[in-house]
């Protein structure tokens, strides 16, 4: 199971089926990532990432001493406030499971008034740490979740904002604007998210029915969640409901 030639379009009629279905490729791909090179590196998107990945929790088969965890953005306020993507994922998920605290890595709260400092500080993380697996200067992640914005944005990457336009050897860049507050954000370049070895997207709600329809039926649109190599798209029928793109069985993956 790795990168796919085209997207591969998941529906589910049930938050509950969704759950289930993601959390068995999550611990599919760790565990295929374990048997290969003996860790598994994992990137995690801002918003409602981790709530869709709790079924993992009681997953007896899961080695979560071998996760490496980033985040793929994440707001730029302290750990411990109620926006900090690092603090969702660890009330809900790494609070809950065996993994070495030191295998987590949030930004680097030193830099908080410096976003060009924060961003080079998360980089320099990235090149340095030998447990990710890379290709070139790039690490090369196992698995990279994402979310999809209304306006078509993923990580923090918001039509025609500049933070779309960085070099390709560039790993992270930052917004001082994002159009959603918290305003202030990091994110993961496009390079770092295509050089994953898979990408998924978790999507649900109406609200992105039109924003899921534009990036699978119209990529020539170009928003910035199209800009993201081929991915599996874990998506509820309320987003799905607009986009005629072939959904397939998850049963066939
Ligand atoms: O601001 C953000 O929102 C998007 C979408 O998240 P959702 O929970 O509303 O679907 C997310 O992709 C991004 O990482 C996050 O920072």
């Amino acid at each position: 199971m790795s990168t796919p030639s085209a997207p591969v379009l998941f529906s589910f009629p049930t938050k509950d089926g969704l759950r289930d279905a993601l959390s068995s490729f999550v611990a599919k791909t760790s565990a295929d990532a374990i048997a290969k090179h003996g860790s598994f590196a994992i990137a995690i998107s801002g918003g409602n990432v981790p709530k869709p990945l709790g079924g993992l929790i009681k997953e007896p088969t899961v080695q979560w001493d071998k996760w490496h965890v980033y985040y793929v953005d994440e707001r730029v306020v302290p750990l411990d406030h109620a926006d900090s993507n690092h603090k969702l994922c660890l009330d809900t998920l790494w609070s809950k499971v065996p993994i070495p605290q030191g295998q987590i890595h949030p930004i680097d709260t030193n830099h908080l008034d410096n976003l060009q400092q924060l961003s080079i500080s998360y980089a320099q993380g990235l090149k340095a740490d030998s447990n990710l697996p890379s290709s070139g200067d790039i690490p090369s992640f196992d698995l990279i979740l994402l979310r999809l914005g209304a306006d078509g944005h993923t990580a923090s990457l918001f039509p025609g904002r500049p933070a779309l336009s960085t070099s390709a050897d560039q790993l992270i860049t930052f917004a001082e604007d994002a159009p959603r507050e918290p305003s202030k954000r990091v994110t993961f370049t496009i390079s770092v998210i295509n050089n994953a070895l898979r990408v998924a997207f978790v999507c649900t709600g109406a609200e992105k029915a039109e924003a899921l329809k534009n990036v699978l039926d119209g990529p020539e649109k170009g928003l910035p969640a199209s800009r993201v190599k081929p991915a599996y798209w874990f998506v509820d029928d309320s987003a799905s409901a607009k986009a005629g793109y072939q959904r397939t069985p998850f049963d066939q993956l």
